[in-house]
C-alpha cells in the first residue's frame, strides 16, 4: 500500500487496460471565497474488467469523482477519457451520446419509473436511444439477475432488493464498457445488499464489465478487486484484494474533521500534506441547499435528453420521475 508520497508520479496514461482514466481532475465549487475545492488535481486509472471501490469520509469527494468520470459533471481542469476518447470538451450532445452508448448507472435510489414493468425499465434507456438490445444478452441478464418471474410486475410489487436487481440489469442492458454505481447497497438491508454485490462481481467476473461503485461499506468494498480512498479530493490510498477488516481499519485512520477558515472542503492539515487528514467531512449549510440531487443526476444519465452535463450549482426544478416519464411515454 503506498502513501501519496510513494506512488509514483503520474507517466502518459497507459492504453487497452484502462476503462477510464483522469489526469489533474480537479473540481471547484463556487467562487471566491465560497470555493469548495471537491477534487484536488486527481490522476486515476480504472482497470478495464475490474471492480474498483471508491471511499472515504462524507464530502471527501467521491461523487464528484464519479460523476466527473462519467461525464455527468464538468470539470474545472484536467482531463478524463473514456476509454481512448477524451470526453473533457466534448459538446453536450457528443457526450449525451456517448455516456448513453458506453456507460451504465445504478443510484442508490433505484430510480424505476413506476408506470413501467421490470422488462420496460430494463430496456427504457435503450428504448429512448432508439437502440434493441441484443436479446442473447437481455435474456443472460434476466436469468443471472433472477429476474425471469418478475419482468411483468412494477416496481411497486418488487422488494427493494429485486427493484435494485432491475436497476443492475438496466445498468448492464446495453453491454456498457463502464458501470458507475453510487451507493448501489445503500436502501437495501444487509442481506439484499449482499445479493446485490453478488451480481455487480459476477457482472465483472462472468460478463466481462467494469464497474465502479462508491461505498461507504467495507463489506461492500470487499467485494471488489481495488479500493481507492479518497480525502479531500485527493487519492490518498489504495487497497488491492480488500476485506472488510482492513478496510475498516483503514477509514478509521481518517482523522476527524477539521475544518477550514476559508471554506473550502481543504484542510490545514491536507495542506501540509498528510495522507490520513479529513476535510469536509460535513457539508457545511452553505453547501446543503447546492448539493447535487442524486435523483436529478441519476434522471439525467437515464434519459439523457436533458442537459446531463451538470454545470455547478445547477439543478433540475420539477420531479424528475415525471420528466422521464413524459420522455418515456412521449407526453
Ligand atoms: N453542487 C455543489 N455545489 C457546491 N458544493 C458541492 C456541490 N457538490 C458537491 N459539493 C461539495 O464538494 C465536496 C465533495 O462532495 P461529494 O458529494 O463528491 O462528496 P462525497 O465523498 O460523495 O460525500 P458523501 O459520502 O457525503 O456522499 C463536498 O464538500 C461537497 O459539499
Amino acid at each position: 500500500m503506498s502513501s501519496p508520497a510513494d506512488r509514483p508520479a503520474p507517466t502518459a496514461p497507459p492504453v487497452g487496460g484502462t476503462a477510464a482514466r483522469a489526469r489533474g481532475l480537479t473540481k471547484a465549487y463556487g467562487q471566491g471565497e465560497t470555493t469548495v475545492l471537491a477534487l484536488d488535481a486527481v490522476d486515476v486509472d480504472i482497470a478495464r474488467g475490474r471492480f474498483t471501490a471508491v471511499m472515504g469520509p462524507s464530502g471527501s469527494g467521491k461523487s464528484t469523482l464519479m460523476h466527473c468520470l462519467a461525464g455527468l459533471d464538468s470539470v474545472s481542469a484536467g482531463q478524463v477519457w473514456l476509454g481512448d476518447t477524451e470526453i473533457t470538451g466534448l459538446r453536450d450532445r457528443e457526450l449525451t451520446g456517448l455516456r448513453r452508448d458506453r456507460i451504465g448507472f445504478m443510484f442508490q435510489s433505484f430510480n424505476l419509473i413506476p408506470t413501467l414493468t421490470a422488462l420496460e425499465n430494463i430496456t427504457l434507456p435503450m428504448d429512448i436511444a432508439g437502440r434493441r438490445p441484443d436479446p442473447a444478452w437481455l435474456e443472460q441478464i434476466i436469468d443471472s439477475l433472477g429476474l425471469r418471474d418478475r419482468l411483468a410486475h412494477r416496481p411497486s410489487q418488487l422488494s427493494g432488493g429485486q427493484q435494485q436487481r432491475v436497476a443492475c440489469a438496466r445498468a448492464l442492458a446495453s453491454r456498457p464498457e463502464l458501470i458507475f454505481a453510487d451507493e448501489p447497497t445503500g436502501n437495501l438491508d444487509s442481506r439484499a445488499g449482499l445479493e446485490v454485490l453478488g451480481f455487480l462481481r459476477s457482472a465483472v467476473d462472468d460478463l466481462g464489465q467494469t464497474v465502479v461503485m462508491v461505498t461507504h461499506d467495507p463489506v461492500a468494498a470487499a467485494c471488489s478487486d481495488l479500493v481507492l480512498f479518497l480525502a479531500d479530493g485527493r487519492i490518498v490510498d489504495e487497497m488491492p484484494h480488500p476485506t472488510a477488516e482492513a478496510v475498516l481499519e483503514r477509514m478509521k485512520r481518517f482523522d476527524v474533521v477539521r475544518g477550514r477558515p476559508d471554506g473550502t472542503a481543504r484542510t490545514p492539515a491536507a495542506d501540509a500534506g498528510e495522507e490520513n487528514a479529513v476535510g469536509g467531512t460535513e457539508p457545511g449549510a452553505a453547501d446543503a441547499d447546492v448539493r447535487p440531487d442524486p435523483t436529478t443526476d441519476s434522471t439525467r444519465a437515464l434519459i439523457d435528453g436533458t442537459p446531463g452535463h451538470r454545470t455547478d450549482n445547477d439543478r433540475a426544478d420539477g420531479d424528475p420521475a415525471d420528466r422521464v416519464r413524459g420522455e418515456a411515454e412521449g407526453d
